[in-house]
Parts: C-alpha cells; structure tokens; sequence
C-alpha cells in the first residue's frame, strides 16, 4: 500500500462514473430488456451469472425451504440485527402535519408510503443478506405495501440462489423475489418484463453495473443514491492501533476490486506500521485477490502534517464510511462535512456498521456523500402538501397574488384570483 503526503494524492472526482466500456455495456443491457424482456433477463443471467433459470420468480416454497435450511445461529443473528436496525428505522418517521392559520386557513403536508418499491441485493462475487435488511427495513417502517427484490442467482445455492438471501427475505416477509441481478435487473424494475411489474423507486447497492444502471433508469423511476462499490477512509493518529487500523481497511477492499481504502494520518511512524499490516493481514483473507487489487490500485496511506489538515482531506474524499481513531475522536465530529457513516473510536469498527448497530449501511458512494445520504425512512415516502384556503386569506392576500402573477405575464393566473375577489368581496359588502 503506497504512502505518499495527501497534497499529492489527485482526489478523483470523476463526472463520467465508471469506465466508457462499462456505461456502454450498461446501455445496451437496458435496451435489450426494454425489447427483449424476459428473454433477455434470462440470457443475460446465464452470460453473467451462469444460471439457466426457466422462472424467474422465486416460489412460496423455495422461501420456505431456504430458511429451513439456514443455520439456528444465523437466524438469531439475523433477528438481533434486524431489532437494532428497526429500532433505528423507527426514529426516523414522519408524521402529516395540518396548520391552522389566524385567518381559518389549514396548510400542512400528507406524508405517504410508495407504494411499490424494488430492493437490489448484491450477489455476484458475494452474497449479502445483510442488504436485505438494511433495503427492507426501512421500507416496512415507512410502510410500503410491496416490496419486490431482486438479487443475481449464485452457484453455492439451491436452484442457483443464496439460501441466506432467501431466509432473510422469508424473515422479513418478502414474499415477491426474482432470481436476476445486475443492470438487467434494474432495467427490469424500471421498464417491467412479462415477469416483473414495474416499481415507483429503486433502492440498494451494487457493483459498477448496478450503480450505473440505476443512474440511467433514474427519472422513469426514482433512485435512492449512487450506493456503488464501497469505500472507507480512517483518520488516525500515533495512539491509534495499526492492527486495528489495517483490519479496517481490509474490511472494505475485500469487497470489490473497485473499492477503495484511505488512511489519512499524522504521524509516519503509524503510517509505516499499518502499511506493513496490510501486507501481513492480507494474506489469510479468503478474498485476497479483490482485496489486494483494490489496495494496489485504489487505495493509499496519506500523511498530513496535522490533524486538522486531514479534516479538510476527508471533507474532500467525502467518503463512504469514515472512522476516526484519534485520541479525541468526539472533538472533532462537528468539522466533519461529507462522510455517509462516521464511525468514532477504538471500537467502533466499521462491521459493526455493516450488520449490526442499527444505522443502515447502505450509503453514499465515490465522494457523493457531499450531496447524498444513507439509505432512510424518508426514502420510501413522498408528501403532498395541502392547502385550505379560507375567504379571509383569500380576500385579505388576493391583491398580492395578482400582482405577482401579472408580474410573470400570466393574467389567467391574475383572473383566477381576481373572479374570486369580485364576487366573495361583493357578497361582505
Ligand atoms: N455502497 C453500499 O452501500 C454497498 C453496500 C453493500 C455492497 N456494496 C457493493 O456491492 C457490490 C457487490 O458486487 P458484486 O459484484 O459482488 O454483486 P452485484 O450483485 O452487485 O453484481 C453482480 C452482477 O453484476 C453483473 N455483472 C458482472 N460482471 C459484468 C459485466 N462484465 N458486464 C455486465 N454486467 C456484469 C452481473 O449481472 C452480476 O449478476 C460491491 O461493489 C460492494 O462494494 C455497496
Ligand atoms: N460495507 C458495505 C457497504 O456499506 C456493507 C456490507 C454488507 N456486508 C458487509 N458489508
Ligand atoms: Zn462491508
């Protein structure tokens, strides 16, 4: 893992996201479904996935056998974090709200749930149960009548897929699951197939393919963020465990080649240390290959001069998640702008995060945490406002709107009003 001083680390902020190949591929891959649709989900899962699926659709009965066959301490595993994760779901509701103005007018905002919501979870290198919880969640909490997720079928499964994926699915009472994944996948929530109705958003994370899809399909249907391939960046200093700091590190590259891992630190000695950490940690990981490729190309230890010239460093980064291991890590919580998850002290290892604590670990990726926030509540509702106007408020206020309207050029607008006036006005005397 290469040192080098921060000022000489080119922070990239890519406006074209992945590489010119990958969008194309992600291009051609809605199109076809657009035309082809379950034809094409189907030879797309067999190019990708190497599964010949003949239905698509999980059955009531493969749910159930999946979670028969998942292990007792999973499931109580599962059940420990999916009551944190819904207890921190809970905080984040909101309620319609009504005002009652002095003139007899209401104003307020009706808070209601999407109605149809697809959950992506990923499947490709790896299979992640946790993202069913971290998607489904929230949505239950925001009340969402149907959930469809979908998730790419994978090889050490029954019938290709992940019996984990299925049992947390089953848990949840998810019950409308379709063995696709990847780009095709989205399009399908998107466009619709003969198989898949089309849904109102598209929520989850994903490799470079899913994350760019969803960015293509966004506008037909709404998306939540740009939840790609996974990043960390720790902020340490000389008191900080180089152990601790390169299993960290570890914890993240080992999910894709494409991910990326970044110590900003202060003091050379600790960078040293964790750079041989690294070599030396790397090693036993089952994940290896990814890790050590996402280490040698997308990550670096960077050495600043003082802490507070790695705050503005990871304010730049605006990175996925951020764990700060100083020795006052609360100190300086409060200057930190851009990170999706801020993970603070010793203890506060980034798994703890990505399972359990509650906080959803579906979050903002290659530095958009400065726009976008972790997977919530809020991203499974919509509002509408609501207007009452009383005759006070309209007779008392009239004057005004015109005016503006006839300022913009819109005398329908102006007269919309003014009939109102001429006659409510008449009726008082
Ligand atoms: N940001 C977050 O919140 C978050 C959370 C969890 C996971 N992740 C990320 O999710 C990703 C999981 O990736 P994964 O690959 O294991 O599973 P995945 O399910 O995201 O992707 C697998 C699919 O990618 C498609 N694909 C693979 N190679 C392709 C190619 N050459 N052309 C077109 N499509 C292709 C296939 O359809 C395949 O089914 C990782 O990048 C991980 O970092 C992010
Ligand atoms: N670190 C990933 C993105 O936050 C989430 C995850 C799931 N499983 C393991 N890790
Ligand atoms: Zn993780």
């Amino acid at each position: 893992m290469r040192i080098l001083p921060a000022k000489e680390f080119a922070i990239k902020r890519e406006v074209e996201y992945g590489t010119v190949e990958q969008n194309q591929a992600v291009k051609n891959i809605i199109q076809t479904v657009m035309k082809d649709k379950d034809v094409a989900l189907i030879k797309y899962t067999e190019q990708f996935d190497g599964v010949r699926c003949s239905d698509l659709k999980v059955t009531a009965q493969e749910l159930d056998d999946a979670h028969e066959q998942v292990d007792a301490e999973f499931l109580t595993a599962l059940r420990k974090a999916s009551y944190n994760i819904r207890n921190f779901h809970e905080k984040q509701k909101r309620n319609s709200w009504m005002d009652l103005q002095e003139d007899g007018s209401l104003l307020g905002q009706v808070v209601r749930p999407l109605k149809r919501v697809g959950i992506y979870v990923p499947g490709g290198t790896a299979a992640y149960p946790s993202s069913v919880l971290m998607n489904a969640i929230p949505a239950q909490v925001a009340g969402v009548s149907e959930i469809v997720m979908v998730t790419p079928p994978s090889t050490n499964g029954q019938e290709g897929i992940n019996p984990y994926i299925l049992a947390a699915a089953k848990e949840l009472g998810i019950h409308e699951v379709y063995r696709v994944g990847g780009a095709q996948s989205i399009a399908a929530l998107a466009y619709g197939t003969e198989s898949i109705r089309p849904v109102d958003k598209i929520c989850g994370p994903g490799n470079i393919y899913v994350a760019l899809a969803k960015r293509e399909v966004y506008g037909v249907v709404d998306i939540d963020s740009i939840a790609g391939p996974t990043d960390i960046t720790i902020m340490a200093d000389e008191a900080a465990d180089a152990g601790y700091v390169a299993a960290d590190l570890l914890s993240q590259a080992e999910h894709d080649e494409m991910s990326s891992a970044i110590l900003v630190t202060d003091s050379e000695n600790l960078a040293l240390q964790v750079q041989n950490e690294v070599e030396k940690q790397l090693k036993v990981l089952p994940r290896k290959d990814i890790a050590s490729k996402s280490i040698s190309q997308n990550s670096a230890i960077l050495t600043v001069d003082h802490i507070k010239e790695g705050i503005e460093v990871v304010n730049q980064l605006a990175p996925e998640h951020l764990e700060v291991m100083i020795e006052e890590p609360m100190s300086i919580l409060g200057q930190i702008e851009n990170a999706g998850a801020i993970f603070l002290g010793r203890y506060s290892a980034e798994p703890v995060g990505d399972y359990f604590a509650g906080p959803n670990h579906i979050l903002p990726t290659n530095g958009t945490a400065r726009f976008s926030s972790p997977l919530n509540v809020d991203d499974f509702i919509k509002k509408s406002s609501v207007i009452y106007y009383s005759k006070d408020a309209i007779l008392q206020n009239g004057e005004y709107i015109m005016e503006l309207a006839r300022q913009e050029g819109f005398e329908g607008h102006a007269r919309s009003i003014q009939i109102r006036l001429e006659k409510e006005g008449r009726h008082d005397g």
